[in-house]
């Protein structure tokens, strides 16, 4: 669900580091209230804008607003307005969940009077009231990131970033994760701005940047971004896939290439296709599938590289925050 102004607004935003320009001028927008999912290959740039969006980092030239104050007039209205959920974890073991909650209210001023209501509610919506007088070392790696994004969440913030909030759990927690991201969205009317490598959950996004190079390549949700390829991925066996390769170029001038253990190609209508790859091709053919376009496709027709090659994070500005807040 969508309201009103829109969480972050993005004009001509450039960074440059000397002679490298990390962001070209890009330009979007985030409805409030939206699952905002943000990819791309390494030195894509995105660590970058998420920490100009953060204030971390002070643009060369353009503007930025995060819940509706400017990124570098309203530096400590930006800060009060967003939470950030760290990657590496940096909750204090020996405290427990109620202790690094109440430190984090603490650091953000939330006035005391509101503390405890606000901690039980935050600690309920991600299942760990019970647990809160519980040393944070006894937790699991899935309590853990719950308990990060509740803290993330106890001031209030109007926008949530959260950086690869499932990466390294097992598929039942990442699912639990996923039901509290979206329980929290439906709750709180919060926006999400997040980074994720696993294009199973990008799907979840209401809508997705890509980025590459500077620029902002692809955003839309993810059903046009995939409609947008409009091509079929065809894979099929034969006994030489050498030679299979050479026929689909020579007779119907397609570029194929052996993945996964399979010939592998892109053609519109894939399933009509199939017929005439069986009368044209010239050589014996084990099996064939035929899929839609994935969000990995839409990746790799944007960027040219697999999300897996890319993989290897945007972890770092979580670092870099980290350490500024420190
Ligand atoms: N502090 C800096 N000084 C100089 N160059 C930088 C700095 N920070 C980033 N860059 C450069 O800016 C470009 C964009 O980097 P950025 O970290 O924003 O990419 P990214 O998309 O977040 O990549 P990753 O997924 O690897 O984190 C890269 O060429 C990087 O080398």
């Amino acid at each position: 669900m969508t309201t009103g102004e829109p969480a972050v607004a993005v004009a001509g935003l450039v960074k440059r580091f000397g002679d490298v320009t990390a962001v070209q001028g890009i330009d979007f927008t985030v409805a409030s209230g939206e699952i905002f999912g943000f990819l791309g290959p390494n030195g894509a740039g995105k660590s970058t804008t998420i920490s100009m969006l953060c204030t971390l980092l002070r643009p060369t030239a353009g503007t930025a607003q995060v819940a509706g104050h400017d990124v570098l007039r309203e530096r400590d209205d930006v800060r009060r307005n967003i939470g950030l959920v760290f990657q590496d974890p940096t909750l204090d073991g020996y405290l427990s969940g109620e202790q690094n909650l109440r430190f984090h209210a603490e650091l953000y001023g939330v006035p005391r009077a509101a503390v405890a209501d606000r901690m039980r509610q935050v600690l309920e919506m991600v299942g760990l009231w019970e647990r809160r007088r519980d040393k944070v070392q006894t937790y699991s790696g899935g309590m853990k990131r719950r308990l990060e994004i509740a803290r993330g969440l106890l001031h209030s913030p109007r926008v949530l970033f959260l950086d690869e909030p499932t990466v390294g759990l097992d598929p039942q927690t990442r699912a639990s994760i996923w039901d509290y991201i979206r329980q929290l969205q439906a709750a709180e009317q919060i926006t999400i701005f997040m980074t994720t490598h696993y294009m199973e959950e990008a799907e979840f996004c209401d809508r997705i940047a890509i980025m590459d190079s500077g620029r902002i390549v692809a955003l839309d949700t993810p059903e046009a971004l995939k409609a947008s390829v409009g091509k079929d991925r065809v894979q099929l066996h034969t006994d030489d896939a050498e030679a299979a390769i050479a026929a689909l170029k020579e007779r119907f001038d397609l570029d194929a290439a052996v993945r996964e253990g399979a010939v592998t190609f892109a053609v519109p209508g894939g399933e009509e296709f199939v017929p005439r790859l069986f009368a044209e091709l010239g050589m014996p053919i084990r099996s064939v599938s035929v899929a839609r376009p994935s969000l990995d496709d839409v990746f790799m027709s944007y960027t040219g590289t697999t999300i897996r090659d890319a993989e290897g994070s945007s972890r770092d500005w979580m670092r870099m925050a980290a350490r500024g807040r420190a």
